[in-house]
């Protein structure tokens, strides 16, 4: 069937990035699908011509983390799925990973058709979905599996922290861990120690600390370590590959580090939060601008903390970055004004993650225009198994592409940015790297500065089980590593009588 002049366009003299090689190379597009990668390539006549010389043709960003209008805390976020989803075309992400949570008690799977109901109509680009574990019985390890067989879900997050509300115990994580192992499913886990927190939240209100530093100094980061630690043991003792959302400190990063080190399978995602701001602000005068960084686990005052994270995304440590996005305005976390513990946990990143992470990780020489594109989306599809269709600009592949002007600068700001939230964390940040051109669908939504995303365009994109990038050594791992019985003749020497008398 001839294609209307709409769907085709040729991307013309720009470089190509994925996170493997570069190239020189036009590519052209046609009803939403790569087409052609090359040079002096044949179009028809009537094809939209996009220029990109100067510029890096790369994959669009894929955020592994986002909470679009969650019920959280008594309210709602307030960037939805339209709102967020625009946000994240802006600037230069096409794909957003949210998640489905069902309270405890409450059905996973009604949970997801509900997250689909909200999230259907209103994204303006694609959307997976992760599902959470918020409680444990036989009912949810089948849910689980429904989910993975009929709903396009392969991951699923438990929580570690939100004791009374979300956590598990070590042995319901036991649980979920061998279903996801069970399913093909990749376990996530909230990494904090909620009864650690509940201790020192009771102390720190007693002393009458209500402010938003008590959030910060009830969680210090070796509890997120403890937690991670703990985590990654568990998913090790039953042979769960094991994904840890939010990185948020030194200490839970070196955990993650020494874990691959010792050859587990898990994976690690700082956010750009914490590659690009720190904990410091809890202590900021002024409240409002202290209350809308919190989020948990905190932000860590160690300053050191972005460069850090950043270092070992370069050396391949730490491999994917979302922001979990889960924004609240000043009215909405004003409801802790008097109790930190009542603030609605949760900032902002969507819109702005790919220039932080190009300011703070290429234009700081520690990682390459390849590895940007690694930690940005190639190594999320691998993960979650979507590669080649995301992830990649190539013959075949979805042609969700960002045209990224390098060295063009921008100051990001609340009064500017098209999210929803009144407040920015990297208020007044001067960045380098902006979409100048974003392709969804292979259609031009973002064009120099205008976006002009499409509500409801962005479909829901199932993610298969067993993932070869996670699942691919596990059967050879359990084989290898099972453990044996010794052959040995039976003992024959005497054996003391127990007396009944207790
Ligand atoms: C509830 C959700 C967002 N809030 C947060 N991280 O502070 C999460 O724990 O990831
Ligand atoms: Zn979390
Ligand atoms: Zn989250």
């Amino acid at each position: 069937m001839a294609t209307s002049a709409q769907n085709r366009l040729l991307i013309k003299g720009g470089r190509v990035v994925n996170d493997d090689m570069m190239q020189d190379a036009d590519v052209y597009i046609e009803d939403g699908i790569i087409k052609q990668v090359g040079t002096n390539l044949h179009t028809p006549g009537g094809t939209r011509v996009v220029e990109a010389k100067g510029h890096l043709v790369m994959p669009g960003g894929i955020d592994t983390h986002t909470h679009m209008q969650l019920p959280f805390m008594g309210t709602f976020a307030v960037d939805d799925f339209y709102t967020g989803t625009r946000a994240a075309l802006a600037g230069g992400t096409t794909m957003i990973m949210d998640f489905a949570i069902p309270q405890k008690g409450e059905s996973l799977v009604e949970a997801y058709h509900r997250w689909r109901s909200w999230a259907d109509p209103k994204v303006c680009c694609d959307y997976a979905l992760h599902v959470g574990v918020t409680w444990w019985c036989d009912k949810v390890g089948k849910e689980m599996e429904e989910l993975t067989e009929e709903h396009g879900i392969n991951s699923f997050k438990m929580f570690m922290a939100y004791k009374d509300t979300w956590q598990l115990d070590d042995h319901d994580l036991l649980e979920s861990f061998k279903q996801c192992k069970e399913i093909g499913a990749l376990a996530q886990v909230h990494a904090e120690n909620g009864d650690i927190i509940k201790e020192n939240t009771a102390k720190l209100l007693d002393m009458g600390i209500t402010g938003p530093e008590g959030h910060e100094l009830s969680r210090p980061e070796e509890v997120e370590a403890e937690a991670t630690n703990r985590a990654c043991v568990l998913a090790n003792q039953v042979g769960c590959p094991l994904y840890v959302v939010h990185v948020m400190s030194k200490s839970a990063a070196d955990v993650v580090s020494n874990k691959r080190r010792q050859g587990h399978i898990v994976f690690g995602e700082p956010i750009a939060a914490s590659l690009g701001t720190d904990g410091t602000h809890y202590y900021h005068k002024c409240w409002r601008h202290a209350a809308a960084h919190v989020m948990g686990p905190p932000l860590r005052p160690d300053c050191e903390t972005p460069k850090y994270l950043m270092d070992l995304l370069a050396n391949g440590d730490l491999q994917t970055t979302g922001t979990d996005n889960c924004t609240f305005s000043a009215s909405q976390k004003a409801l802790g004004k008097d109790d930190f513990t009542k603030i609605p946990n949760g900032v902002n990143g969507v819109e702005d993650r790919m220039s932080v992470i190009w300011e703070k990780g290429v234009v700081s020489g520690k990682i390459d225009p390849c590895k940007f594109v690694a930690v940005t989306s190639t190594n999320a599809a691998k993960i979650f198994n979507i590669y080649p269709k995301k992830g990649r600009i190539a013959v075949g592949s979805d042609a969700d592409i960002v045209v990224w002007n390098p060295h063009a600068t921008r100051t990001i700001s609340a009064k500017t940015h098209y999210q929803a939230v009144d407040f920015n964390i990297f208020e007044g940040m001067e960045v380098h790297g902006i979409a100048d051109y974003v392709i969804c669908h292979g259609r031009v939504v973002v064009e120099e500065g205008n976006v002009r995303a499409v509500s409801g365009m962005g479909k829901f994109v199932p993610t298969p089980s067993h993932s070869p990038y996670v699942y691919g050594r596990v059967q050879e791992r359990d084989i290898a590593n099972a453990p044996k019985k010794v052959d040995r003749a039976p003992y024959d020497g005497p054996v003391i009588q127990l007396n009944n008398q207790g």
